[in-house]
């Protein structure tokens, strides 16, 4: 069903085996912990970046959130792959359009047709679909391999041959982790088999991943501190007393325990995946006294079951299951209720569920939670977000409206009436950085570990 749609290069659904692992072990080198440290300098310009065009247009702040996701990944710094160790360097080096970007419109497409056809809770997931002749009525699916395939090639194909012809070309452009994998590789004697299929899936996947996910952490955050206000405001008192008049950097989040807090509630009480990907047994197994048989399709409940108002009593009965796995009491009382303060109480840990488990738990992780801190800190730190005004002049209720099936996120865009405003007084820092910082200014080495003032 993946290979229909273009997905084969998608890590989450391939099988486990050799090819699988020469996958991870690039994605794990390229985002493990430590190594995402050194992307800040990227994050930090798009994180830049984005301040400014949410005070141009703070009322598209969606669209705005997702740009800067694309260009953070587009535009990564790494030192990937025990081969590249000589300086940082950036993923694909293409850049993005600020609006109506090809790829940023394609990475939409495509993660809409994962979440319509191939993640639980889609029938056509469960049917031989491919042997299903066109012709028979009532099968929209071919339409939709139709509709979805061509984005799906697109996201891995178009930035990897541009990178190639560039280099072909010999083309003056910024070195790259994709042309410089492809440079060494050239360069190997006994080369391991499709090496170079191995770079642009993952270079391919980082962006498809990356951009859908960590997207939707960051519209549930925007969306959470509307709903919590009293949450916002604490956000603000905690932002203002650490960092003063600064903007935050990533160094500063040891040092703001109520934002890591807020951060990890976010992604427990709205989890982007809320079926996470489903696997199947490589062998017979028994758990929670279940006999699982070989080949059965595993599917872990993060948060579904609890989100529905009347959970289907086959599911239940099945499953012998009515409560999510991020809403056990372990993570406190009243799981449905968003709380912060739940990770701040002794013995509560921060959740890993939302990423996934074992094995298969989301390589991206450390990444995307280094992204949602920076972001959403430097919005917090600038901004004050409430609910939009109708013509009268009142708040347009804002209600919380997710729908937990699949990738629903791109479906965010258009849910929500937020106004994003900058905070009174000394807080609007945005207005007075130049716009060369965003749009030309390269940090150089060492100078994301200080505090960018906001004052240049
Ligand atoms: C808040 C952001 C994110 C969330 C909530 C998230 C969540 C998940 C979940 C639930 C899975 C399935 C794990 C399983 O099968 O048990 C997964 C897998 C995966 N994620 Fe993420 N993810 C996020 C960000 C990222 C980023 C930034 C990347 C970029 C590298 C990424 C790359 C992947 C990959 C490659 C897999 C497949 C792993 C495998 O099957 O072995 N994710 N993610």
């Amino acid at each position: 069903m993946a290979w229909l749609l273009g997905w084969d290069y998608n890590v989450a659904f391939m099988p486990y085996g050799d090819w699988w692992r020469r996958h991870i072990r690039a994605l794990h080198q390229f985002f493990n912990s430590r190594a995402v440290l050194s992307y800040e300098p990227s994050k930090l310009k798009a994180c830049r970046g984005l301040l400014q065009n949410l005070l141009k247009t703070p009322e598209r702040f969606s669209e705005h959130i997702q740009f800067s996701m694309a260009r953070v990944i587009m535009d990564l710094k790494l030192w990937f792959i025990p081969l590249i160790l000589t300086s940082p360097q950036v993923i694909y080096a293409i850049d993005i359009k600020p609006e109506n970007d090809f790829l940023v419109d394609m990475v939409h497409v495509a993660v809409e047709g994962a979440g319509n056809t191939i993640l639980p809770g889609k029938l056509t997931r469960l049917f031989p679909v491919k042997y299903i002749p066109n012709w028979i009525p009532g099968i929209p699916f071919k339409k939709l391999v139709k509709k979805y395939k061509e984005p799906t090639d697109a996201i891995s194909d178009i930035p990897f041959n541009t990178v190639l012809y560039a280099e072909q070309e010999k083309k003056n452009i910024d070195h790259s982790f994709v042309s410089r994998s492809l440079e060494r590789l050239r360069t190997l004697k006994n080369p391991l088999p499709n090496e170079e299929a191995v770079i642009k899936n993952t270079a391919g996947i980082a962006y498809a991943a990356g951009a859908g996910t960590t997207f939707s952490g960051l519209i549930q955050a925007v969306v959470a501190s509307v709903l919590y206000p009293e949450v916002q405001k604490r956000l603000h008192d905690e932002l203002d007393t650490v960092l003063g008049d600064r903007l935050p950097t990533l160094a500063d989040r040891k040092d703001l325990p109520y934002f890591n807090a807020f951060c990890y509630e976010v992604l427990r009480w709205r989890p982007g995946l809320p079926l996470a990907v489903p696997h199947a047994a490589l062998e017979d197994d028994i758990y929670g006294g279940y006999f699982i048989p070989k080949g059965s399709i595993v599917v872990a409940d993060a948060w579904y079951i609890s989100q529905l108002s009347t959970p289907s009593p086959l599911l239940c009965k099945f499953t012998s299951v009515n409560r999510s796995i991020l809403r056990d009491e372990k993570y406190g009382p009243n799981p449905e209720e968003f709380n912060p303060e739940r990770f701040l109480q002794p013995g509560t840990r921060a959740p890993t569920e939302q990423f996934g488990f074992g094995r298969r738990i989301c390589p991206g992780r450390f990444f995307a939670l280094n992204i949602m801190f920076l972001f959403m800190a430097s919005i917090f730190k600038v901004y004050e977000i409430v609910p939009a005004k109708d013509e009268n002049g009142n708040d347009i209720p804002v209600t919380d409206r997710f729908i937990a099936s699949g990738v629903t996120f791109f479906l965010l865009r258009t849910f929500y009436t937020i106004d994003i405003y900058p905070q009174s007084g000394d807080h609007n820092i945005v207005s007075t950085i130049s716009s060369e910082i965003f749009e030309t200014r390269r940090p150089k080495k060492n100078e994301c570990d200080e505090a960018p003032t906001g004052k240049s």
